[in-house]
This record gives structure tokens, sequence and C-alpha cells, in this order.
């Protein structure tokens, strides 16, 4: 399990664990539950109704409200139905009441409601189904990649004649389909396989989060180790039964491989050592080898093909090189019963450069080419999912056009376009429009565009942001297509300021040049004749955002009052 897999485990249970909290008829499970310890203690203590310290009796008074002191709860509550002494007779009474009064008040509390969310509930919703928008949802049809999904599967099927499959790159822009199309053709892969009950896997791995070859090796490993104690915990309870039924009839074995009982017995015994002899790969500490040589005997266990689709491939190779797929591929060579073949996918066209000769080569045995989609392409896309999407007649015909055409001037970006149509009928919703309009995709653009920018500059390092606030101040105070000395100069003071190191200027426009490639800034070089060239800066994201992002650093919050600051420009 990844680090994420655990954490999400964890968040599960504590919401789960609040929701409990508030669950009526957990209030009287907790109620009837019986552990009346605290009560006998108490009578032990020589303790009586009369000489009970009312402070005593608040946590019980505070059950159904507070709710987490459910230990508590439960002791004092305990015995409702019992017929046990005054003392706990007369307290669970009044806790038992008291639950159900409070969790009526609350319950009359929700009526009494200010209706915050009756408003929103009461218009007619635009949404069907807003999750089938959300990059998580696997459509069951991708209009467009019929080719690049018939190419695979071309290669694949191999899988199911029980060959090795070649091994297949797959490139292409984000947000082109890549993963959509390989996911889909894995799943018809698996599902046909168990219709014609040959053993074929298909394994994903996303390497931008697992990016290390430990961390690769060792999650292939437990996929494949957890699936062989499947296969054994199955086959077990097969010989136990052929065991009993031999036991009693000799013919249960007939047409078996076994010729006795003890045969079987002896079989039972081997499996059963096997399945104690499986150990899990932990997430670090083992050599490299050793989670390599594990993951081999898992994958090797039973008779098999297995299709290793490693998505991101060029984040695992930037990461760490190209040794874990050197050792994924030249496996075939080794292994005695089954067979593997991998999938990689990449944005990177160029990721191949880095890999040995060997490599790549192996790796590119087939190669398939997501090329970018036109509008019209992304207009049929964003209508196949628009009808599950949304109700009836709740877009307006110029919508999806118009989301096409903003995902296709981007980069033919059906991710884009899904956000664009989804977030434009979130703002529809949130203000109560009836329908989905232009200007709610128009708003959309701009909300994404917005978040875009925010993220980008938030995550800023601390010398660019300084640079990019230099500029903001002149652009701020009139100052328009400013020079790199003009940016240094603001520079150099904002830094003295905050106390920050100050960089040459040659390392300045530097940095004025990477925030142009990130579209912040827009830096044209300008012949000024005799004095040479230079270059004029401008603003290309909007100022108070983005300036407000700025400050939300606190470091650059630091700086009180940015108005002297400009007269630097002319001091100079
Ligand atoms: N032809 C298509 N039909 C329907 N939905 C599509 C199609 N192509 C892409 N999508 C949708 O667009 C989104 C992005 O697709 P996907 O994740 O497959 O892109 P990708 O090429 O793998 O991008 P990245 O390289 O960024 O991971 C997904 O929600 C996917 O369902």
């Amino acid at each position: 399990m990844t680090r994420d897999e655990s954490n999400e485990t964890d968040g599960d249970t504590e919401v789960g664990e609040r929701g409990d909290r508030i669950d009526r008829d957990d209030v009287s499970t907790r109620t009837d539950a019986s552990d009346d310890s605290d009560t006998s203690e108490r009578a032990s203590a020589g303790e009586t109704p009369s000489d009970e310290d009312p402070s005593e009796s608040v946590p019980v008074e505070n059950v159904p409200s507070e709710g987490g002191t459910a230990g508590d709860a439960t002791g004092d509550g305990a015995n409702v139905g019992d017929t046990g002494g005054a003392f706990e007779f007369g307290s669970r009474t009044r806790t038992e009441t008291e639950v159900d009064l409070d969790v009526d008040e609350v319950l009359a509390d929700e009526e009494d409601n200010t209706g915050l969310f009756d408003d929103l509930l009461s218009g007619e919703p635009i949404f069907e189904n807003k999750e089938v928008l959300r990059p998580s949802y696997t459509p069951h049809e991708l209009p467009h990649r019929t080719d690049q999904i018939n190419k695979m599967a071309t290669i694949l099927v191999s899988a199911l004649r029980g060959e090795t499959p070649s091994n297949i790159l797959i490139y292409g822009k984000t947000g082109t389909g890549k993963t959509a199309s390989a996911k889909f053709v894995s799943q018809e892969l698996e599902s046909t396989s168990q219709k014609y009950d040959v053993p074929c896997e298909v394994e994903y791995i996303n390497c931008e989060v697992t990016d290390t070859q430990y961390r690769v090796l060792a999650q292939l490993a437990n996929k494949f180790i957890e699936k062989n104690k499947a296969v054994i915990d199955n086959r077990l309870s097969e010989l136990r039964d052929l065991r009993s039924h031999a036991a009693e009839n000799l013919d249960a074995l007939a047409g078996t491989e076994f010729a006795s009982v003890d045969d079987v017995a002896d079989r039972i015994a081997d499996l059963e050592g096997d399945r104690e002899e499986i150990e899990e790969v932990p997430m670090t500490g083992w050599p490299t080898d050793r989670v390599y040589t594990t993951f081999f005997d898992a994958v090797d266990y039973h008779e098999r093909v297995v299709v290793i689709m490693l998505d991101e491939i060029d984040k695992l190779v930037e990461k760490s090189g190209d040794d874990t797929l050197y050792n994924l591929s030249r496996m075939n060579s080794e292994l005695e019963n089954s067979r593997i073949s991998i999938m990689g996918i990449s944005n990177d066209l160029k990721f191949t450069d880095f890999l040995d000769p060997r490599v790549k080569s192996s790796l590119g045995e087939e190669e398939i080419v997501f090329p970018p989609y036109d509008a019209n392409q992304l207009r049929d896309i964003l209508q196949h999912r628009s009808d599950i999407a949304f109700k009836d007649d709740a877009l307006t015909e110029d919508v999806i056009p118009l989301c096409a055409a903003f995902a296709a001037q981007e980069h033919g970006d059906a991710r884009r376009a899904l956000d664009l149509l989804r977030t434009a009928g979130e703002l529809a919703e949130r203000s109560q429009a009836d329908l989905v309009e232009e200007s709610h995709v128009r708003q959309a653009q701009d909300k994404i565009e917005l978040d875009r920018v925010v993220e980008v500059v938030r995550t800023l390092p601390t010398q660019s942001k300084i640079v990019l606030f230099s500029i903001i101040l002149l652009e701020k105070n009139g100052v328009h297509n400013v020079n790199t000395g003009e940016v240094f100069n603001i520079y150099k003071r904002l830094c003295e300021e905050i106390d920050a190191d100050v960089l040459t200027q040659r390392r300045v426009t530097d940095l004025i040049s990477e925030l142009d490639m990130l579209g912040i800034v827009n830096a044209v070089v300008v012949s000024k004749g005799r004095y040479g060239r230079t270059k004029e800066i401008s603003l290309s994201v909007p100022i108070d955002e983005t300036e407000a992002v700025l400050l939300s650093d606190s470091r650059l919050g630091d700086i009180e009052d940015a108005q002297p600051f400009v007269q630097a420009r002319f001091d100079n």
C-alpha cells in the first residue's frame, strides 16, 4: 500500500468515527451495550445516588451531544433494561431519556434552520451526474481514438494466445486520451482473458507517484504476492474438499493428478508451506536486488502473461534513470512460467533519448502516437459526456462549441475541455441559472486560467517572486514596458528590505526569462538603435490577484509600504 493509500484509509476511518457520533441508532446501540464496570466501581466505593457528586453526572448528561466520550457513555448508560440497584436504575434512566431528548433537540434545530441550504437546493439542478465530467471517470466510449485502441488491441491479443506481446510506447500531449484508452484496452483484455480462461493480467503504475526502481518493483511484487495468495487459498480450499471427499470415497480422486489421500495431503502441506513463506516487500529498507528477486519469483509463481502499464514513464526515467526499464525488459529471457510485456505512456516525445540503446529498442518495439484533438473532435467528446452529465436541455447551443474551441486553442486537451464544461455548469448552478450559457463558459475560462496563474505564482521560488513583485510595483505606478535595469533597481531595494540575498543583474534577467516562459510576463527584445538592445517587460496576468498571491507569502508580506521603492526608478 502506498503512503497515499494509507492516508486515505486513515481519513476514512476518522470520517466514519465522526459519522458514528451523530448517528441516532448508534446512540441507542451504545446505550444498550453492557459495561457496568464504572457503576460497580462506584457502588463498591459506597456511593449512593444521594451522595453522588453532581459534577460526576456531567459526562453522563453530555453523552449525546459530546458523543466523543463513547466509552464513558456506554458505561453509565449501560443497563437500561436491568433491574439493578436504585443508583444504577436512576442513573441509567436519566441517561436514556436525555439521549433521546438531545437527539430530538438536534432534529428540531434542523427543522428550525435558516434555510441556508434550502435556497440552494430549491433550484432545478443542472447536473444529472457531475462525476462523469471529472478526470477520475473512465468513459466506456472514446470517440476519435478507435485507430489507437485497435492498434493496441492488435498488439496485445497475443497475450490471449499465451504469447508475449511486443512492448508498446504511447506518446501524446497531455489530455489526448492516452491513459483513458490504455485503461479501456486493459479492462477489455482482462475481461476477455477471464471469459476464455487464459491467465493474463494487467498492472497499472503511475510513475509520477511511484518514481524509483525500488518503489516500482516493490509495488509490483506486492500486487503479484496478493494475487498469488488468492490463488493458493483457492487451490487449498479445493484440495481440502477433495481430501475430505476422498477420505469417504476414493472414487473422488478419479480424473485428478492424485493417486491417494496422502498425495492430496502432501500437496496441501506444500501449498501451506508456500503460503507461509510469502513475504511482502516493505516500502523501504530492503536491498534493491532482493526486491527484484521477490518480484521475479512472484511473477513467475504460475503461468501467465503480464502487461505492466507504466504511465508517465518519462518521470521515472527523469527521477531514477533507466535501470528499472532495463531490468524489466530483460526479464523474459529468465522467466520460466510467465511472460511480461511493458506498455509505457509518456507526454514527452524525447524521453527515449536518455535511454540506454538496448532499453530504447526493446521498449519501443511498437509506438503509438496520440495526436491532439481538434475542435470538432473535442465537440464530439463533450457531447457524449454532456448527455450523461447534464439534465436534458440544460445547455444552450453554443456552450459545447465554445468549450471545444477554447480547449483546441490550448493544445487539443480533452481534460481541459471537460474541466471547462464542468466549471461552466458549476458557475451556472451557483448563480441559480436555469441554463448553462456562453457567458458561464467565458467565466469558467477566466476562472481556470486564474487558478492556474495563482498556482504557478504561489509555487515560484522566493527570488522569482521578488522579481515579479518588482514588475508589479512598476506597473501599478503607471510604468509600463519596463526594462531589466528598472526591474533590477526595485528588486535590489526589496531584497534589502526583507533581508534576502541580492542576485546579480544577469541572474535576474534569467529569472525574467523563466517568468516569460511560464506565461506570467511578456518580455520582448527591442532594439534601441545605437544604444543597443534591451528587453521590454510587461505583465501577462491579472495584476491584483497576482499581487495578492505574492503578498500571501510570509516573506513578501513583510514589505510594509511598497510605494517609496518605486521612486528608486527615478533616483537612478
Ligand atoms: N476520446 C475521448 N473520449 C472521451 N473522453 C476522453 C477522450 N480522450 C480523453 N478523454 C478524457 O479526457 C481526460 C484526460 O484523458 P487522459 O487522462 O487519458 O489523457 P492523457 O493523454 O493520459 O493525459 P496525461 O498525459 O496528462 O496523463 C480524461 O477525463 C478522459 O476521460
